[in-house]
């Protein structure tokens, strides 16, 4: 993690008062809860929703922080302490995240998309341990805030940073990738999130696309070749970066031949090798997942036939089609991290086509932020269950309840319950479940259904 004295800082971001008496004082490392605070950091005041981080400066400082960040505009800074005034803490962190990766010689992997983000990431990190030094966004950290804290991070010896690169709007994404600057951008697919704020598929295809704006020259641009949205978009591109897509077509640079998927995860071979892949995590979708990180570690001269050790001990961030067993002997699929419907029908198509089991229960919420056709979205999503593979469809949440609607449209009234109540859903629902039994949890992450997985389990 970043290791500078002040005088050093002074010349990474704009300061606004004199800090001769602070110019050895060195730092190590950034943090902006004063609650979180490891020995020599920077701590920085964010002004939140619930109270001003300026108001745990001192505590920070007490703490062990080396210094801090002071926003210009909140009076009374303390005195006589390593204060470093500034006009905006958010654009500082920025800028100083900005300067300290064009310090570093460190590779950049940048990935965007709507779904698959966290999950590409993490697979990526894998392949590209096999040889080289290798950091990564760490949980969800990836927007504004938590990529320039995630490059804040890096060790000065690193060699590839894999960041996570999260959006809800036009420009963010360009912003993120200026200041990454990445050497391979990764663009996972084009779903539905965040509708609401761009409008249409469309829209959130050019804003995925934006990843390509601070992409290197020498770069390389990895794309789902099977959505129409990004080889048009594509099509148009008349930069120097190389282009790999992958997907399920021929036609892409990568795809899978011989694809098996079970309740283990996916075998699978791949166009020009002989060598059969084994993924250790549920859903044929993680093997488009993992085509593109293996493009990414091919990039970094890491040959295919190598990448299976890569993926043996690949462990996916928590609540993403993480099979778990509830205390009635149960297995649970906890894909509760987040939902659209795109990731939502994938999931479904999992359990539905997963052999051996007696009893197949679905527990869906509400998928949020699609804006004005979000009725119609849940609606549909209810008549995508297959009632010849599916037992039983819970529901959970207002916009669940048009997902029970859809179903009862094609499943016979016993078979489908909707709650608006989690006690009473998850009270139901123990009395469903034995041994043979499968359940799949899926919400957006606004409805917190790891609540229900967390019930069935303890
Ligand atoms: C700045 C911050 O820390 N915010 C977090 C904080 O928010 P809140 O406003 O409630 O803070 P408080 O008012 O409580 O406190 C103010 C500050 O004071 C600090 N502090 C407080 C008490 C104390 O004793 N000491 C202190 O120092 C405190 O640390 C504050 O800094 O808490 C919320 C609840 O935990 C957090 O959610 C909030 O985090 C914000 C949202 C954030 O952006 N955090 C980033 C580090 C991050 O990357 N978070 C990710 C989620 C990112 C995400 O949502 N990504 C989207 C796509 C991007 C969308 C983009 N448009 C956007 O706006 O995000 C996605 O879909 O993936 C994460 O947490 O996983
Ligand atoms: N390629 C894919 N196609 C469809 N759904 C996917 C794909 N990859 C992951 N998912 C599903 O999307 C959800 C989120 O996965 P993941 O966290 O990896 O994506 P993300 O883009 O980081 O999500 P978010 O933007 O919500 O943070 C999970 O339910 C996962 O099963
Ligand atoms: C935080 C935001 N980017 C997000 O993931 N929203 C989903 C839909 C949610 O919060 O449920």
């Amino acid at each position: 993690m970043i290791r500078r004295t002040v005088h050093q800082i002074q010349k990474m971001i704009k300061v606004e008062n004199d800090l001769a008496a602070f110019q050895d004082v060195s730092i190590d490392g950034v943090s902006i809860d004063s609650r979180k605070i490891a020995p020599g950091n920077l701590f920085i005041p964010f002004k939140g929703e619930h109270s001003d981080g300026h108001r745990f400066v001192e505590d920070a400082l007490k703490k062990g922080a080396a210094a801090t960040l002071w926003q210009k505009d909140v009076p009374n800074p303390p005195a006589n302490l390593p204060i470093i005034v500034v006009e905006d803490t958010l654009t500082a962190l920025q800028e100083l995240s900005r300067n300290y990766r064009n310090e570093l010689d460190v590779k950049v992997v940048g990935i965007t998309g709507s779904n698959g983000k966290t999950t590409v990431k993490d697979m990526t990190a894998n392949l590209l341990s096999l040889k080289y030094k290798v950091q990564k966004t760490e949980g969800n950290y990836n927007n504004h805030i938590g990529m320039p804290l995630t490059i804040l991070s890096l060790y000065e010896d690193t060699d590839i940073a894999v960041l996570e690169m999260g959006m809800s709007g036009r420009g963010e994404i360009e912003f993120l990738s200026k200041l990454a600057r990445p050497d391979v951008a990764i663009i996972t697919n084009i779903g539905e999130s965040h509708l609401q704020d761009l409008g249409s598929r469309e829209a959130i295809a050019a804003a995925k696309m934006e990843i390509i704006e601070g992409l290197k020259k020498n770069g390389l641009i990895i794309y789902l070749g099977d959505e129409l949205l990004l080889s048009e978009g594509m099509s148009n591109y008349t930069g120097s970066a190389e282009i790999k897509t992958f997907g399920r077509l021929s036609t892409n640079d990568l795809y899978p031949v011989e694809l098996e998927t079970n309740q283990n995860g996916s075998t699978f071979k791949i166009n020009g090798e002989e060598t059969e892949f084994s993924l250790p995590v549920l859903g044929g979708h993680n093997v488009l997942n993992a085509l593109s990180a293996m493009l990414a570690a091919q990039f970094f001269q890491i040959p295919f036939h190598e990448m299976n050790n890569g993926f043996a001990g690949l462990k996916l961030t928590n609540m993403r089609m993480e099979l778990v067993e509830g205390k009635n002997g149960e297995k649970i699929i906890n894909d509760a991290y987040n939902a659209s419907p795109t990731s939502m029908k994938v999931a479904v198509d999992l359990v539905s086509n997963l052999p051996d089991y007696e009893r197949k229960i679905l527990v869906l919420g509400d998928m949020l932020e699609l804006g004005e056709k979000e009725n119609e979205f849940h609606f549909e999503m209810g008549k995508y269950i297959n009632p010849e593979k599916v037992d039983y469809v819970f529901t959970f949440g207002r916009l669940g309840e048009e997902i029970a609607a859809g179903a009862r449209s094609i499943f016979t009234a016993e078979r489908v319950f909707s709650f608006t109540d989690k006690p009473a859903l998850i009270e139901r629902l123990k009395n469903c479940t034995n041994e043979e039994t499968l359940v799949l949890v899926k919400a957006s992450r606004g409805m917190k259904l790891e609540e229900v997985v967390n019930a069935l389990i303890e």
